[in-house]
């Protein structure tokens, strides 16, 4: 029940500190959940070879995110305080398959070959620092704060394309709701309780370093986007 004694006393209703930080940093998060990219599909403006950059390139991060995600898996597995981590962290494994395949797919609807696309600096960027999150001495409350900022950004940034008032282009409207539906959000917001969980307990040192990884996420996040809408390969 909403604001019962028991909410209160668990911080149920609390603000938890993913959500301190997305208002702290708000001009960098709605940098990246409302980039013209974003805002030229929901607006129906949208340059189509925009679009086509991205699917490229994302079916290329994507494949990278893979390798990110199984990492905090077995973290999950090793290092968790609650086991029911890793049932939401395989969910998300699982899907990725379906995602590859549904790249696949949208790519040969575009005419893309997919084994010609080369990641651009800021995919090159954004893959590294996902292998950077992989090392050993990165903290499970670390990578999965990673974890829940890279989905909820394009959870966010998809789900607006999908408003009544918006005008997204029936052709994109599939890839839109891939991020955009209320099952992903579900997953996002379940992400998100696993970090808040963790943060809570966390030493000063790992809120630093949770905090700094945000941040990155949103930097990376705001690149791979302005990769997609530029004209020459960056
Ligand atoms: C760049 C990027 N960021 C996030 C997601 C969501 N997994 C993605 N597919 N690509």
């Amino acid at each position: 029940m909403e604001g019962s004694v028991k909410e209160v006393i668990g911080g149920g209703i609390g603000i938890g500190m993913t959500e301190k930080w997305v208002k702290k940093h708000h001009l960098l998060y709605t940098g990246a959940t409302r980039h013209p990219l974003i805002l030229s599909i929901r607006d129906g403006s949208v340059d189509l070879s925009a679009f086509k950059r991205w699917l490229g390139q994302d079916y290329i991060f994507v494949r990278n995110f893979v390798p990110f995600l199984s990492s905090v898996l077995i973290n999950a597995c090793k290092d968790s305080d609650d086991q029911s981590d890793m049932e939401v962290i395989l969910s998300g494994l699982a899907s990725l398959d379906d995602e590859v395949a549904w790249f696949k797919n949208e790519a040969k609807k575009w005419d893309i070959d997919l084994s010609k696309v080369t990641p651009q600096k800021a995919n090159q960027n954004y893959c590294g620092f996902l292998e950077s999150l992989m090392l050993p001495e990165v903290e499970y409350t670390v990578a999965i704060t990673a974890l829940w900022a890279i989905e909820a950004v394009y959870q966010d940034s998809f789900a607006y394309c999908l408003e009544d008032n918006s005008k997204t282009p029936q052709e994109l409207k599939e890839a839109c709701q891939r991020w955009g539906n209320e099952s992903f959000g579900g997953y996002c917001q379940k992400l998100k309780k696993i970090a808040d969980r963790r943060l809570e307990k966390a030493p000063e040192s790992v809120l630093i370093e949770a905090e700094m990884t945000l941040l990155r996420v949103l930097e990376h996040e705001v690149e791979f986007w302005n990769m997609c809408n530029a004209e020459d390969p960056k």
